[in-house]
């Protein structure tokens, strides 16, 4: 369990970096009676990777999907305890979700994009939130997002093609492109990289370091080594609660928590 001790660690070594991004304060999440995540409280700052690791099952998912309100889209999921982007509390009433799932954008484990065109896949986005005038804005905002996506140069020649044409790694940077495109400052990863080829996932990995200048960036991830590559922050679950979250080389190589270096060791998972 993370102690007041250990939490009060890592948030002395993180004072530096001013406000978290986003805050969650003993939050637990229920399906139906059952809990699936107990009581966590843990501060997610920008221009950071954190990832969230820990064997199936154990609340990860869950939690980041609290982070932008989707587990509303699941009718038996209910959340307590508050989360706040920017100090607002994200469950608080009147509060607009579409515009916050804008702010706090999601790339899932299947690359999903629109049966559309690659250009039309980024420019929904930007349409539904009026973020360009005209044309031409809309044209400079498809190409600043597929190249922030690291994918403008394979596909900048064909943007009328299906985005279901494109390869499984080429479709997941087209839906981290549509996830830029309407400028959020938070970006969820739920295992980006679970469905593609090992060329495919340095890919993703060199553009998620990438992204780490801009963004806040929480990944859920099964693979350890790609935790340890990418990510500043780790966070580790087990069976609902967070056992410990800190500098990624201090759970790699230096774990408080039994639990943790039982995990990282393989001992279970
Ligand atoms: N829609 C749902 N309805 C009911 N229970 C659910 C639902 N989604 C998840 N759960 C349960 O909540 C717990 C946490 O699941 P979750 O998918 O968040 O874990 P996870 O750590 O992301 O797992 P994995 O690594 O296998 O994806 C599990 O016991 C799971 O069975």
């Amino acid at each position: 369990m993370v102690t007041s001790e250990t939490l009060s660690a890592d948030t002395t070594a993180a004072q530096d970096l001013g406000e978290p991004k986003m805050r969650a304060t003993d939050v637990s999440v229920f399906y139906g009676d059952k809990k699936a995540i107990d009581n966590v409280s843990i501060d997610i700052r920008t221009e950071h990777v954190t990832a969230f690791i820990g064997p199936s099952g154990c609340g990860k998912s869950t939690f980041l999907r609290t982070l932008n309100r989707m587990n509303d889209t699941i009718s038996s999921a209910r959340v307590e305890g508050v989360i706040e982007l920017d100090g607002e509390d994200i469950y608080q009433s009147g509060m607009d979700v579409v515009q916050l799932r804008a702010r706090v954008g999601m790339v899932f484990q299947k690359p999903n994009p629109f049966p559309k065109s690659i250009y039309e896949n980024i420019a929904y986005g930007p349409r539904i939130h009026g973020l360009a005038e005209g044309k031409s804005e809309m044209d400079a905002i498809v190409e600043r997002s597929l190249k922030r996506a690291g994918l403008w140069d394979e596909v900048k020649d064909r943007l009328d093609d299906s985005g279901t044409a494109l390869s499984g790694g080429q479709q997941q940077r087209l839906c981290i492109a549509r996830a830029i495109a309407v400028d959020p400052e938070v970006i969820l990863m739920d295992e980006p990289c679970s469905a593609l080829d090992p060329i495919a996932t340095a890919k993703i990995e060199e553009l998620i370091d990438e992204l780490r200048g801009r963004y806040a960036i929480v990944i859920v991830t099964h693979s350890m080594q790609q935790a340890a590559r990418v990510s500043q922050r780790t966070a580790f679950f087990h069976l609902g609660n967070l056992v410990e979250y800190g500098h990624t080389s201090d759970i790699f190589t230096n774990p408080r928590e039994k639990r943790t270096q039982d995990y990282i060791t393989g001992r279970y998972g």
